[in-house]
């Protein structure tokens, strides 16, 4: 029985003359739930991405990967679920909520049409969606940005992957509804047992609720550690400045260092 979800080695990832992610090598182990974070551009949605297997078709990857829990690369949509920053590009705009929360029950569950309609009903509880039973009746322009992120994460978890990356899941949201998916997510990975990767520009978010924290860095990790770790004792000098400069990266400094 291996304790591990996936083995990366000297991972790159390139997009034309652009080197997105160069030469990462870490583990994922099973069960747990790690953060990547890092500033925009340091490569984070293009690994999420090549280890997906959801590249866009001009990127060239090179490495390694291996998946000793499936045996095999996973396949999206079955063994891991993903759910973007912005939940109302990744719904289908023409299809009810019950028809997307259903989709991953019915095509990858071989579930009847019945069943996966009573899955999804069984999914819009799960992640609180209000009068699920009218809700599954609507159309994504019809909730909020949360309710809509919550449908997102229902559908990513409808056909019970083990794996699921979380890219940016709570950017587009205020802090409440953001921190209401955060307590949904940690939720919902410990019932389902689920390993998660969770990408953010927040390192506090990240440190409250990883286990393990990875930073890049211009598409290179420079530390991998215990969150309480990294967060209280960082080995690298540029985690420590990210800690020290910045609680969210996604803020601009507002006076530059002085030299
Ligand atoms: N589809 C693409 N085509 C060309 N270049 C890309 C593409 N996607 C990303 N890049 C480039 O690859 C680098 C890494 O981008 P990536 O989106 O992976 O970073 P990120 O850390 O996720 O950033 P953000 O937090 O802003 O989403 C950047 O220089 C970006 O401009």
């Amino acid at each position: 029985m291996t304790d591990l979800l996936a083995t990366i080695r000297r991972l790159s990832v390139a997009y034309g003359d652009v080197d997105a992610v160069r030469g990462l090598s870490f583990d994922i182990r099973l069960g747990e739930r790690l953060a990547i974070i890092g500033e925009s551009g340091s490569g984070k949605s293009t690994f999420a991405r090549a280890i997906a297997g959801l590249l866009p078709p001009r990127a060239s990857l090179s490495g390694e990967m291996d998946w000793p829990c499936f045996g095999r690369p996973p396949l999206p949509g079955r063994d891991l679920g993903f759910v973007f920053q912005d939940p109302g590009s990744s719904l289908n705009p023409v299809l009810t909520i019950g028809e997307q929360i259903a989709e991953g029950a019915r095509r990858h569950l071989g579930y009847s049409a019945s069943e996966a309609w009573q899955r999804a009903r069984e999914l819009a509880g799960r992640v609180y969606l209000p009068q699920p039973d009218t809700i599954l009746n609507a159309f994504p322009h019809q909730l909020s940005g949360g309710q809509k992120q919550r449908v997102a994460i229902a559908a990513a978890i409808s056909s019970r992957p083990r794996f699921l990356i979380a890219d940016e899941v709570t950017s587009a949201l205020d802090m409440v509804v953001q921190a209401e998916i955060v307590s949904l997510l940690r939720r919902l990975v410990a019932e389902d047992g689920m390993t998660l990767l969770f990408i953010t520009h927040d390192i506090a978010l990240a440190s409250s609720f990883a286990d393990r924290i990875v930073v890049f860095r211009n598409g290179e990790l420079v530390e991998i550690g215990a969150a309480k770790a990294v967060v209280s004792r960082p080995a690298d000098v540029y985690t420590a400045e990210l800690i020290a400069g910045h609680i969210d990266f996604t803020t601009p400094r507002l006076v530059e260092d002085m030299p």
